[in-house]
């Protein structure tokens, strides 16, 4: 059990000293923008992935890491923080909208954000489909962005004229995040270009509003596929490549992760454009939550512990996480509903 404030000690990065509410704001875009580089074919021919190494590396990640007490509530308000947190339902509603909007102001009741010392956390966006953007948009009323899944989400096989126009029309509507889905038969069948020209047409039509592409790395195969795929995307000006749309058959892992991560790494290396990340699918556990936070710090380092270079894409794992904050601050755990969601 412990009630020690989180919230007052100055933290600018995520280290072993409590976060603070003192980093930039989440809906904070200070970095330059991704601006893509040309085209090269070469590059994505020489992509080498050690898959059983990568394997046996994404093991070791979850044993590694003990995170107990205010260190272990410090990074849970941190991933908090950092959260999509997203509605993709057939039978979403302006009403459950909005209570998702309420949650995402206020992601965890508040005596138990007083005890830890921070008020003010949100989550890092509201993510829903197209049709909910304007009631999103009302609801959140400028405080957090609203994120638009897109291009015919989640299967993207709609006419490429309309994914487009889709775009255009969530920026319209008020979206500040666009989702959008690759085609994976492009990457499959090896055409690269074909995926660049896509991507970057996309990106053109999100103008201002920050891209995220979706790779559905469960439908791409194999890891070199995905990071052929990441790098692909990254040249073509993408500002955050996620992982899943949360309906293929297999979604966030941690080998994907871990493959995702480098290729970011490899092309701030190249471009000095610093690319963020989103898991997205079936991330409900806090722990699991910490498991990627630790991943993240060691491979790309503190500067990518912020949302506007990191996010998970989820709908049920701020209940678990807000549960393990009860328990920090009361010393009890409670029923998951006692705990208001979206
Ligand atoms: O992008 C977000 C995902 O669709 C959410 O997936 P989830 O419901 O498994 O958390």
């Amino acid at each position: 059990m412990g009630t020690v404030a989180l919230g007052r000690t100055p933290c600018h990065g995520f280290c072993r000293c409590p976060p603070s509410s003192n980093g930039p704001p989440v809906t904070s875009h200070a970095l330059p923008r991704n601006a893509g580089l040309p085209f090269d074919p070469a590059l994505v021919a020489a992509v080498r992935v050690n898959t059983p190494a990568t394997l046996r590396r994404a093991a070791t990640i979850p044993a590694r890491r003990s995170l107990k007490k205010e260190w272990q509530a410090a990074w849970l308000a941190r991933a908090i923080s950092m959260i999509d947190l997203t509605t993709l339902s057939g039978d979403d509603t302006p009403g459950r909208v909005r209570r998702l909007c309420a949650k995402a102001l206020s992601p965890v009741r508040p005596d138990i954000l007083e005890a830890i010392g921070l008020p003010d956390l949100t989550v890092g966006a509201v993510c829903v489909y197209h049709e909910m953007v304007p009631v999103a948009v009302e609801a959140l009323d400028g405080r957090l962005p609203v994120a638009a899944v897109s291009t015919g989400f989640p299967a993207g096989l709609s006419p490429f004229d309309l994914r487009l126009r889709e775009i255009e029309r969530s920026v319209a509507a008020g979206a500040n995040e666009i989702d959008i889905v690759i085609s994976r038969r492009h990457v499959l069948t090896g055409d690269w270009a074909a995926l660049y020209d896509e991507t970057a047409q996309m990106r053109a039509a999100c103008g201002d509003a920050h891209m995220k592409a979706i790779l559905a790395t469960g439908e791409l195969g194999t890891l070199k596929n995905v990071m052929k795929a990441s790098l692909v995307a990254m040249m073509a000006g993408s500002d955050f490549i996620k992982t899943s749309t949360g309906k293929e058959a297999v979604n966030a892992t941690l080998p994907v992760s871990l493959t995702m991560m480098r290729a970011i790494r490899a092309y701030e290396a190249m471009s000095g454009f610093k690319v963020g990340y989103k898991p997205a699918g079936g991330v409900s556990k806090a722990k699991d939550a910490i498991t990627y936070l630790a991943l993240l710090k060691d491979e790309l380092g503190d500067r990518w512990l912020r949302p506007d270079l990191f996010r998970f894409g989820a709908s049920s794992l701020l209940g678990d996480i807000e549960r393990q904050l009860e328990h920090h601050v009361t010393g009890r755990y409670s029923a998951a509903y006692r705990h208001a969601v979206g």
